[in-house]
């Protein structure tokens, strides 16, 4: 049999951006791979292991599988690089093991006459492996060493790093070194250098680089250029899971490296003289009330927002505030279809920040200091028990609290639940949150806006009150939020372009 490169048609190999036809490279009698649908099969009859021991050892690669007389398919979107020399073929690929994915390597040699069909079949390979995806993505890597358990740095290192620089990624990685660093990394970073910032973190470093790049006067380039994402490396990773449907760091890793750049809408929060821009969500009550005003009882773990929660439903807590909401759509049923349609196709254009330089767009509906839009009414809500506003489906990895978010539809979620509403169905809320069934329930009101405002009131007798944006404290005082379509750009795993939760 002559080593050749074979095609089942007769396409020449410039012709297709992407190889949908079957293409396959025939390296000896004994070993061929084909490039065929969305995987690599390489078919490997090589008698005996020593000469692939010896062909891996030319690259100076060490390959922990040894394929000698197997038969495998890598799917391409496991596939994190291939090259060749004049005599020897790497495919690195990211290979499924009991906790995530691993780098490892698969070397083959061929006689040197081939080196340029060879060339040619690896650059198609890397073509089909990328897709529209932008291989050696240029990333800016933060890792918080106190996130979560503080155990951030060792995820990165064990289990992130590895994956980056099989996938020849070019890396600058930085430690966090005090609180709100993240913000000046951003508002400082070289735009043109990188194509990502990667918070190895929790949901706190995203929210404070997506704030940095709003600082820079150059504010929606940099928001254009620049993708935010995350590696879970925090307590609230939501990010990560909205974004790729994983939690593990490695898969998240690769999902990153695979992973298309999304516009996302972000929210201007005005309070005071401050504007802010939040990429998840903002709470009032109930929410804000178990994940700020619970810090005592840190020593509790995980356990100590459902102690607040239950406590706080026992007694059936109410946080009065003011309201004024600009509703776009409050029937469930036309929310449903909104979201099966993926959002009001020509609706949800990307505000134009092609220019370069281009400043935070304005407020369309003003500033908490303006007067109020003469189309939104303030309404007294004596009994507000869960205000909670989302951008994102997963508020954490297992409450799926807006069910009907998209990424980029120029609209947000806004939950309200009275705090009177009856324990048994408070309770029931909790358990239904985690699947996203709570958007059912008649006594959740769930509403698609383009903004509101927020008058909070101090109750009798409570010293400490929260409102939390992205998780984070601001102070206790009247604030107001507008979307911004697609001011963001987030890496995203998969063609569309929902978040990875069970929708509605
Ligand atoms: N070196 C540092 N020292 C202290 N704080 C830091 C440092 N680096 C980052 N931070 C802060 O840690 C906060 C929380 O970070 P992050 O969201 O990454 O972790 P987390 O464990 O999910 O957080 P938390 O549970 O406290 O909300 C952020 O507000 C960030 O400013």
């Amino acid at each position: 049999m002559s080593t050749a490169l074979l095609q089942s048609e007769s396409t020449a190999l410039s012709d297709s951006p992407s190889i949908s036809k079957e293409l396959s490279l025939v390296l000896d009698p004994y070993l061929s791979l084909t490039i065929q649908g969305d995987e690599i099969r390489i078919v490997d009859r090589t008698p005996g292991k020593a000469t692939r021991k010896s062909a891996r050892s030319c690259c100076g690669v060490h390959a922990t599988t040894n394929t000698s007389g197997q038969d495998i398919s890598i799917p391409f979107y496991n596939v994190l690089w291939t090259s060749a020399d004049e005599n020897c073929l790497t495919i690195t690929s990211a290979d499924k093991v009991k906790k995530g994915v691993i780098p490892r390597t698969r070397t083959y040699t061929f006689d040197p006459v081939l080196q340029y069909t060879v060339k040619a079949f690896v650059s198609k390979l890397l073509e089909a492996v990328y897709g529209s995806a932008k291989s050696r993505k240029r990333l800016k890597v933060l890792v918080n060493p106190f996130g979560g358990q503080g155990l951030a740095t060792k995820i990165f290192e064990t289990q992130c790093h590895s994956i980056f620089n099989a996938a020849q990624c070019e890396l600058s990685i930085q430690t966090t070194t005090y609180s709100g660093e993240a913000v000046e990394i951003a508002e400082r970073l070289d735009i043109d250098a990188f194509d990502a910032v990667v918070c190895c973190s929790g949901d706190g470093v995203p929210h404070e680089v997506f704030n940095g790049l709003a600082k820079r006067p150059d504010a929606a380039t940099a928001l254009k250029k620049v993708a935010v994402c995350q590696l879970p490396g925090g307590s609230g990773n939501a990010m990560a899971w909205n974004l790729t449907g994983s939690g593990n760091p490695s898969e998240v890793a690769l999902a990153i490296v695979k992973s298309v750049r999304k516009p996302i809408d972000l929210i201007s929060i005005t309070q005071g003289d401050r504007r802010i821009l939040s990429f998840l969500s903002q709470s009032f009550g109930i929410i804000a009330d178990c994940d700020l005003g619970t810090e005592n009882l840190r020593w509790m773990g995980d356990l100590r927002f459902t102690y607040g929660l239950l406590s706080r439903i026992i007694k059936q807590t109410v946080y009065p505030c003011d309201l004024a909401v600009k509703v776009v759509i409050d029937d469930k049923e036309l929310i449903r279809t909104h979201y099966r349609q993926g959002g009001y196709p020509g609706q949800s254009a990307r505000e134009d920040v092609d220019n370069k330089n281009m400043a935070l767009p304005t407020l369309k509906f003003g500033t908490i200091n303006d007067p109020l839009p003469v189309d939104w009414e303030l309404v007294h809500h004596p009994i507000m028990g869960n205000f909670y506003a989302g951008n994102m489906a997963w508020v954490s990895a297992n409450v799926n609290f807006f069910p009907a978010s998209l990424p980029h539809d120029a609209m947000f979620d806004l939950i309200c639940v009275d705090g009177t509403v009856g324990r048994m169905k408070a309770l029931k809320m909790i358990t239904a949150a985690e699947t996203g069934a709570h958007f059912e329930m008649p006594h959740v009101l769930y509403r698609k806006v383009v903004g509101y405002r927020i008058i909070p009131h101090r109750r009798d007798g409570i010293a400490e009150e929260y409102i939390s944006i992205d998780g984070e404290r601001i102070p206790f005082e009247p604030f107001q939020a507008e979307v911004h379509s697609g001011l963001g750009t987030v890496l995203a795993k998969g063609d569309g372009y929902t978040y990875h939760a069970p929708g509605v």
